[in-house]
């Protein structure tokens, strides 16, 4: 009998299919692992922007929540988009108990500049899911929020970085240098040391989704049981794979390509 590895994404939706919970199932799917879903808020949006929201109720994410730790083989959790304080304490509160492995995407902007989280969330965010977290993946703005300082150089993020481990509790972090120049560099750090992860910059429109593709590999890894640093390790692949072998499709910032890693090792050019 195939034994399953089971990943949980708690998350906002995207109708296009590049972000949110459509991009982690895919992203699951693509690594093996069995993808299952809470939806926090319907999102319509896509590759232009977004056009309007309706947040589910705080009630009804943890009837979700209930319905699918009760029954199903979760190993890991991804969150993404979480809108307001109130969803995230039901959602902290639930998870608490169950100490699974736990990868926080602290999302707060979609690439098109719209909000998707509202002011108080930081704070119960950082108060409550972060210490409950294995690894957080803010991209350089969202370190910022949560920090609080301006993240410029590599000693800002070096100092953003120790201060989400040791300061909000999270086990450990990747800041993420999407929105940096030159190579695409992403600093992991555990409490006790840094490490970098790094590709080519690719010079594409098309990244919508990358956090969330990226955060949802590591998600699909830890529900394998891999190390940290071997989901970092392969969620940086993935998510290369995935921008390099671009799909160019939507009229704005399109999707990333999920099929590429696969494709990739199939082909024996993995390397
Ligand atoms: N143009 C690019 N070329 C290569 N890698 C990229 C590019 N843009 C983002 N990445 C990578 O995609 C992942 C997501 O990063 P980022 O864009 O910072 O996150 P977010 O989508 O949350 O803003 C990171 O691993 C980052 O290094
Ligand atoms: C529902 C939903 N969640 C998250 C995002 C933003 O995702 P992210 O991966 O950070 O994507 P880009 O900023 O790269 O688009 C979203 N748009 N919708």
């Amino acid at each position: 009998m195939r034994s399953v590895k089971g990943a949980l994404t708690i998350a906002g939706t995207d109708p296009s299919g590049g972000a949110g919970i459509q991009a982690d199932l895919k992203t699951f799917q693509e690594l093996d692992v069995y993808g299952m879903s809470v939806i926090t808020s319907v999102v319509a949006q896509n590759t232009m922007g977004v056009r309007g929201v309706r947040h589910l109720e705080a009630d009804f994410i943890k009837q979700q929540l209930e319905a699918v730790t009760d029954d199903m083989p979760v190993q890991a959790v991804k969150t993404g988009m979480i809108a307001n304080a109130k969803m995230i304490e039901t959602i902290a509160n639930h998870l608490r108990p169950l100490h699974l492995p736990l990868c926080v995407d602290p999302v707060m902007i979609a690439q098109s500049g719209d909000a998707l989280v509202d002011d108080k969330a930081l704070q119960t965010m950082r108060d409550q899911l972060l210490p409950l977290a294995t690894i957080v993946t803010p991209n350089i703005p969202e370190a910022e929020a949560l920090t609080g300082n301006s993240v410029k150089s590599e000693e800002d993020r070096k100092e953003a970085a120790k201060r989400i481990v040791h300061e909000f509790g999270s086990s450990a972090v990747v800041i993420k240098g999407g929105h940096l120049n030159g190579e695409a560099t992403d600093l992991f750090y555990d409490g006790t040391r840094f490490e970098t992860f790094t590709s080519p910059r690719f010079e594409t429109k098309h990244t919508h989704g990358t956090g969330c593709t990226f955060a949802a590999a590591i998600t699909a890894e830890l529900a394998k049981g891999e190390s940290l640093k071997e989901a970092v390790k392969t969620a940086k692949s993935f998510i290369t794979l995935a921008i390099h072998h671009t799909l160019e499709i939507g009229q704005g910032q399109g999707p990333t390509n999920h099929w590429a890693y696969k494709e990739t090792i199939r082909k024996g050019e993995y390397v």
